[in-house]
């Protein structure tokens, strides 16, 4: 049996820590939605008890390191699944990005097999074995637009933002998420006003989504690798109505109401740098 599940990039619209917790994760509110910039995952099960992985991308580790590899592992060694599977993750998504692409790999994973290996779980249980791969796993096994707290894994849907276009814009800088919010200062950062940020979403308000953007990580990201900073300050000179950095980065985004005005965006930017892409934003949960 074969199927192809298609695992869509998340950007945090806006991105609040809250507090350290006694596990060394954060407490963090953010409003998440989804792009169309998605990696393809082939899945084909295997009659020997093996689970197979490979990547399209030369960087993005084939083996255990995998967090689809880890996804196949946890369901495979909790539920009675006769075989195995192989997966090959045809890869559109930048890696060490901020947009989540390998937990969005792991998610689809999940989804996949569950259905595959007729396993019989529910989208929750699903988010709740996905937590223990990583934090944004949870969101990605859903999609849609959601609040998330907690850990990440604390998902209140709300109503997808209108229409509109997203540029990403990926500088080569590579930054870890453990490192970023280990520099956050939590007594001095400018927080988002989420409630705000969910209203404008709500009442499908764009100009107020566009003021709303905010990231308590840009000032550590910005500090580490002050390219990003550049490429924020370049997105607001060419005119973009609101410019933000997705996650820990190094990936910054645009809305734009329009293709015209993305493409603007995009043709200024692709003077200085590769890695810009024009998406639309999806916004609705996975069929
Ligand atoms: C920055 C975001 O991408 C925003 O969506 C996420 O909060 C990070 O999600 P992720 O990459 O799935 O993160 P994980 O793989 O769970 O954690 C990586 C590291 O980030 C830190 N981490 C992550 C999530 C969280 N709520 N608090 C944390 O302090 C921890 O040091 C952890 O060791
Ligand atoms: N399926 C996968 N796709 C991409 N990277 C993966 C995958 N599995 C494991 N990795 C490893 O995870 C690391 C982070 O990659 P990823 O693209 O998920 O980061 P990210 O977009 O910043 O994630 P997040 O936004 O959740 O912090 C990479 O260094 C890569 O080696």
């Amino acid at each position: 049996m074969h199927k192809v599940v298609k695992a869509p990039a998340k950007i945090n619209l806006t991105l609040d820590v809250l507090r350290k917790r006694d596990d060394g994760y954060h407490d963090v509110e953010m409003v998440m939605t989804t792009v169309d910039l998605a990696d393809r995952i082939h899945l084909t099960l295997l009659a020997e008890d093996e689970i197979r992985v490979e990547v399209n991308k030369g960087h993005v580790p084939a083996n255990k390191n995998n967090l689809a590899y880890q996804a196949a592992r946890l369901l495979k060694d909790r539920y009675p699944v006769k075989g195995g599977v192989s997966i090959y993750i045809d890869k559109h998504i930048p890696v060490s990005a901020g947009l989540a692409g390998g937990s969005t790999d792991a998610a689809a994973v999940l989804r996949g097999l569950n259905d595959m290996w007729s396993l019989g779980l529910s989208l929750e249980e699903l988010a709740d074995i996905g937590l223990e791969i990583g934090s944004d796993v949870p969101f990605c096994v859903f999609g849609g637009t959601a609040v998330a707290r907690g850990r990440g894994e604390d998902l209140t849907f709300i109503s997808s933002p209108p229409p509109c276009w997203v540029v990403l814009a990926k500088p080569p800088a590579g930054v870890s998420t453990k490192d970023i919010y280990q520099r956050l200062n939590l007594d001095q950062m400018n927080h988002p006003d989420t409630e705000a940020m969910i209203q404008a979403i709500e009442t499908k308000n764009f100009k107020e989504i566009c003021n709303n953007l905010e990231n308590v990580m840009e000032p550590a990201t910005f500090e580490l690798a002050p390219e990003v900073k550049k490429i924020k300050q370049r997105l607001i000179q060419f005119g973009a109505e609101g410019t933000v950095m997705s996650g820990s980065g190094p990936t910054v985004f645009s809305l734009a109401k329009t293709e015209s005005k993305a493409y603007r965006l995009y043709n200024g930017l692709k003077g200085f740098m590769d890695g810009v892409f024009v998406v639309r934003l999806l916004g609705h949960r996975h069929e």
